[in-house]
């Protein structure tokens, strides 16, 4: 039996079931329930807060989890990223009054207020600064304001947080995070570890991709085709009317309207789209 740990809450909380649902594994009924045993894939998800995930992970007592990867440096744990699954994007910055701190070398000496000091303290080491971490639980901005700190290092997503605080972002972002799944350090492959991760890579490509089909002249099929190169290579079939082919291939989501109105410039028409619910390459 596979052990998995999934958010109880928070922002990875519902994606990373959906995610797990979409790659056909049983999800918790209830928001409130903190295990679900999935017997016919042979796995079962514990909810767990995201913040300890690594833990878990990396003590060994779970066998995989799904964190974020901010969360997964800030354990220290012996963990690591397997897959990143492409939600809960967010960058991890610093943040101070408008001309008070304004680049990372003043950091040097500086109170700095976060709930990641795991995060901030590789950083200023890295960089052999040494600053006065405060480890706060969260709503971290609040505490320039408060007069703790002088400087917050802290999640960002839209800035809407820190721009309400009053706060300008110091510098580059200290690291760009994003839902990632988890295992433990030199843990061996197993067959059900695999196919977790096709699963998960088909809900991947599923998203990414869509499938586009058109017809074409086939004196135009070259060309064609390098606009709809697909994965391996497009899928050509006959049509009844002469001098003309149907062309199948995938294509990334997001480049898909360009492509459509390259082909029909070329003269390919009846060009559809169509979605892609799961997939194994
Ligand atoms: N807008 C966001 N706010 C907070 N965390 C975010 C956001 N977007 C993505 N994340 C990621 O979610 C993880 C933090 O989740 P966590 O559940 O600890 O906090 P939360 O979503 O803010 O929930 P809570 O209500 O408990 O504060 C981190 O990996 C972080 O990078
Ligand atoms: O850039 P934004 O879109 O404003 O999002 C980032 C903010 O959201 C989170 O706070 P949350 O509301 O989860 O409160 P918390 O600090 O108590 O976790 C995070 O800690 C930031 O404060
Ligand atoms: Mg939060």
């Amino acid at each position: 039996m596979l052990r998995i740990a999934i958010p109880n809450k928070g922002t990875l909380s519902g994606p990373a079931s959906q995610m797990l649902c979409e790659a056909g594994y049983r999800q918790r009924a209830d928001s409130r329930d903190l295990v679900c045993l999935d017997e016919a894939n042979g796995v079962e998800f514990f909810y767990l807060r995201p913040r300890d995930i690594a833990t878990y992970v990396g003590s060994g007592d779970l066998d995989l989890g799904i964190t974020g990867r901010d969360l997964l440096v800030d354990a220290g744990s012996p963990a690591e990223e397997v897959v990143d699954l492409d939600f809960g994007g967010a960058t991890f910055r610093f943040a101070a009054r408008p001309e008070t701190v304004s680049s990372v070398d003043e950091l040097g000496g500086q109170r700095i207020a976060t709930a990641y000091p795991g995060v901030v303290e590789r950083y200023l080491a890295e960089r052999g600064l040494k600053a006065d971490v405060i480890r706060l639980d969260g709503a971290v901005e609040n505490a320039v304001r408060l007069g703790v700190a002088d400087v917050v290092a802290d999640v960002v997503s839209t800035g809407a947080t820190l721009r309400q605080a009053g706060l300008v972002i110091i510098g580059e972002p200290i690291l760009r995070s994003s839902a990632v799944l988890i295992r433990r350090v030199g843990a061996p492959a197993s067959a059900q570890t695999d196919q977790l991760l096709r699963r998960l890579q088909g809900v991947l490509v599923a998203r990414r991709y869509v499938m586009l089909a058109y017809n074409v002249p086939v004196d135009l099929l070259v060309q064609a085709s390098a606009l709809t190169p697909g994965i391996e290579s497009p899928t050509v079939s006959s049509l009844h009317r002469n001098g003309w082919v149907a062309v199948q291939a995938m294509v990334l989501r997001d480049e898909v309207h360009r492509i459509m109105d390259e082909l029909y410039d070329l003269g390919a028409r009846a060009i559809l789209v169509t979605d892609i619910h799961a997939c194994r390459l």
